[in-house]
């Protein structure tokens, strides 16, 4: 496998050199085409750059579509052309519904040769023995009115569209994340195509092509600036938002208390719990853009620098994360589903703990003029929290 994953760049490009060579591939197309195809190429290979295999594996439905069009002999007739948009949507909808693993796995491969038998397979049906299928209608079945209803005017291709957007919208509720709303997105464009017939075909995959270049950048970028355990933006975030603000704003240092103990106490992943639960409420109620720096600790930035409102905010957060009931997870927590399973899961045996935080804050001003200053100020005024008890909001004097 690791051999393939070296050897594909290589072999792509000798084959784009040898196809082109031998005339297999021509360049002679019109511009908008070239755009589309271009579009689509980048996506994949942005796709496999970055490990988005979903994203990849749309690309290359995308590619075998706009190839097939392009290249083969092959001239829909409007229902050919539905039923192959409504093939490609399908496989995209299974594409989301699977995770991402990378292209050159046993999985991938397989998913591949998945896609080149329904070409090929498909392709030879239409031509050979069952063109007639396209065309043909559900016929009444006795006795079952509500299923007579639902599909009276219903083709295949109809069937297949609608049970790809059924699945991508499955995937969107099982996955919950930007890829699968993305190729929910894709398989949308895909039923405009369908609407419009060819003519809008270039338009729709050159859109879909954009769509999954977006895509992986936006997976990229959370990649490099959100923090893998809480999903909050991370320190290499904050330093970005410093770029951007003005000469007056407001520093806070957010530090859960007695963090060690929990660990200690609870373990790891109960701790990893309260970082999440902690991250979540300070993103909400902070009053401006909050950052894990790193550890237990937390900054939020605001513009302006209101003392007061500054002050109002970040007591209500402080309040609000530790008015509330943790309910902690047993470390023996049983991994099945089953009655004693639903009954302990996400209680620890019933057991609730509360977390507090200390803030310290400092605004921009005559004696701290850069992003560092005001933090280190932020620091001090959390180090008096600190001493003060804790679960407190502290403002630099
Ligand atoms: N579970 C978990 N623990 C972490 C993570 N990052 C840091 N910690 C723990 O956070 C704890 C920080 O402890 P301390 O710096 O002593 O602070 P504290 O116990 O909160 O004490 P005070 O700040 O004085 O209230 C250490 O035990 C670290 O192991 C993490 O990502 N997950």
């Amino acid at each position: 496998m690791i051999l393939l994953r070296q050897l594909f760049l290589p072999v792509l490009l000798f084959f784009l050199v040898v196809a082109q060579w031998q005339q297999w591939l021509s360049l002679d197309l019109p511009l908008s085409t070239l755009i589309a195809l271009s579009i689509s190429a980048s996506a994949l290979a942005l796709g496999v750059f970055f490990k988005a295999s979903r994203i990849a594996t749309a690309a290359i439905l995308l590619l075998a579509l706009l190839v097939g069009m392009e290249y083969s002999q092959w001239s829909p007739s409007g229902d050919e052309l539905r039923f192959w948009l409504a093939l490609g949507a399908l496989n995209v909808a299974l594409v989301s519904l699977t995770r991402d693993r990378s292209l050159f796995s046993l999985f991938g491969l397989a998913l591949l040769l998945l896609f080149v038998a329904q070409a090929t397979g498909g392709h030879y049906l239409l031509q050979g023995c069952c063109g007639d299928v396209l065309s043909a209608q559900w016929s009444p079945a006795a006795g079952l009115p509500l299923v007579d209803a639902l599909l009276g005017d219903m083709r295949l291709s109809d069937l297949l569209l609608w049970s790809s957007l059924l699945a991508a919208v499955l995937a969107v509720f099982w996955h919950r994340d930007q890829v699968s709303i993305g190729l929910l997105g894709a398989i949308a464009l895909l039923v405009i195509a369908y609407i419009g017939g060819e003519g809008a075909l270039l338009l729709v995959t050159t859109a879909i092509g954009l769509l999954l270049i977006l895509l992986v950048l936006r997976t990229a970028y959370d990649l490099a600036f959100l923090d893998e355990l809480t999903g909050i933006p991370s320190r290499r975030a904050y330093s970005r938002y410093l770029l951007t603000l003005g000469s007056k704003y407001t520093i806070a240092v957010v530090d859960i208390d007695h963090f060690k103990k929990l660990n200690d106490t609870h373990g790891h992943q109960v701790g990893d719990q309260a970082l999440r639960m902690v991250a979540a409420k300070i993103a909400r109620y902070c009053g401006g853009r909050a950052f894990r720096y790193g550890g237990e600790e937390f900054v939020v930035v605001m513009r302006g620098a209101n003392r007061e409102r500054a002050e109002k905010a970040l007591e209500r957060m402080r309040k609000k994360i530790a008015d509330y009931p943790m309910g902690i997870r047993a470390a023996n927590r049983p991994k099945k589903a089953g009655a004693k399973g639903r009954k302990n899961r996400g209680q620890g045996g019933g057991r609730k703990i509360h977390t507090t935080v200390s803030v310290g804050l400092a605004m921009s001003g005559a004696k701290t003029r850069t992003p560092e200053e005001v933090l280190e100020a932020a620091d001090k005024a959390l180090y008096r929290a600190k001493r003060g008890g804790r679960n407190q909001v502290c403002a630099a004097s």
